[in-house]
């Protein structure tokens, strides 16, 4: 789908709604029912053969629902947007549909650890095996390509490295081998990376975070070809049925008409926090995509618009140290999510990866010491503050 408005501060608030086809309503209504009537049993008979357009039960398509997924699809500038329950439902949702029994999936050196969990799973249930690449250079990536490799899937940012995967480079080597690659894009939204411009085939979100920003949703989104999102739609979104509420396509409208602001505004409050990091003798190792000293930075610069809201930092001392150090926090809360106008702490080691296996999460740089900061909206100056009266 093209944009139909270029500027994408103008995109995220008018694309894939048209107040005239609902009485002028400028908001998107609400359409907050399981089901639509059919006028007689010869329309239902109709609609269910796919032979007339309409709705027919809110697991198959929902007004309000179709509106985010038209917006979602435009933004990431793909043919076509789906909606689910969870960043999770989107995920198995997409890799069930790519792969079968004894397929191969090539994945990021790092993954949150719920999809580090569902590759198990498809492991151990399904024989869908998979392997992690560092993916740093274009050898690295070919060596790992089997004859059953399916998809190369990554996160970029990493989740909660923030190392950086080199799009334009993976997407060189996938499409010698004619492999799909699926990219998380939840940590940069597509206000500052656009995968599918760099010729990514899939790119799937936890609309739970930025894209909501306000830490009262959760929800999946995919974006991708017409033809494959029709397919999903058709068999693991149906079938499966991870579908989103329309209460919460709903907010979630709401919330991305403001994320180029809020993204701004995480950034530069990210980036002001990170520079006061990196001179604390407190603390060992910071990780930010806006890092110019990082060896990933190139890939940050030519990849997004700017760093992000995310920092992720290795403290001296102890995994008890990590934990002391939250426990005294007072402005900023310990939770897992981010991208909220809350400023969130997270230990990753005893949380949001906490099912990746000790061995495997050291692969991944997830040392016990390593802690994840989602940096809010608030005063910078504030979150400081309360950062280094616990430190
Ligand atoms: C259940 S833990 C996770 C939430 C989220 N995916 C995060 O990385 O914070």
């Amino acid at each position: 789908m093209t944009r139909k408005y270029k500027q994408f501060e103008t995109a995220v608030i008018h694309e894939g709604y048209d107040s005239k086809k609902h009485l002028g309503s400028l908001a998107t209504p609400l359409f907050q029912t399981s089901t639509f009537t059919f006028e007689n049993a010869e329309q239902g008979e109709r609609r269910f053969a796919g032979m007339e357009d309409g709705y027919i039960y809110s697991r198959l398509g929902n007004p309000t629902v179709q509106v985010l997924e038209e917006k979602i699809a435009a933004l990431e500038g793909g043919e076509a947007g789906l909606a689910f329950g969870s960043g999770m439902a989107a995920v198995s949702a997409v890799l069930f549909a790519l792969t079968k029994t004894d397929d191969h999936i090539l994945c990021s050196q790092g993954l949150y650890g719920c999809t580090f969990g569902l590759l198990q799973l498809m492991k151990n249930k399904y024989r869908i095996a998979h392997d992690f690449c560092e993916m740093n250079t274009e050898e690295q990536v070919r060596k790992m390509i089997r004859p059953e490799t399916t998809c190369i899937y990554v996160e970029t940012p990493i989740n909660p490295t923030m190392k950086m995967i080199d799009l334009q480079m993976v997407v060189r080597v996938a499409k010698e081998y004619n492999v799909t690659v699926v990219v998380d894009n939840t940590f940069s939204t597509p206000y500052l990376q656009r995968p599918l411009e760099y010729g990514c085939d899939i790119v799937l979100h936890s609309a739970t975070k930025y894209l909501c920003g306000h830490g009262d949703v959760v929800a999946g989104l995919v974006v991708g070809k017409k033809d494959f999102m029709t397919h999903i739609a058709g068999t693991t979104q149906k079938d499966i049925g991870g579908i989103i509420s329309p209460f919460d396509a709903w907010l979630l409208l709401r919330g991305i008409k403001t994320l180029p602001v809020r993204m701004d505004r995480h950034s530069a409050n990210a980036m002001a926090i990170f520079h006061e990091l990196k001179k604390h003798p407190k603390v060992k190792k910071v990780y930010y995509p806006g890092d110019d000293a990082s060896p990933d930075h190139y890939i940050m610069q030519k990849q997004m618009k700017h760093g992000g809201g995310l920092i992720s930092f290795e403290l001296h001392g102890t995994k008890q140290d990590a934990q002391d150090f939250l426990n005294k926090l007072k402005l900023i809360k310990i939770a897992v999510s981010l991208g909220d106008a809350e400023t969130l702490i997270q230990h990753p080691a005893t949380m949001t990866h906490s099912a990746v296996p000790e061995d495997s999460r050291e692969q991944m740089g997830i040392s016990d010491q390593l802690v994840r900061l989602s940096v809010g909206l608030e005063a910078w100056q504030d979150v400081w503050q309360d950062l280094q009266q616990a430190f």
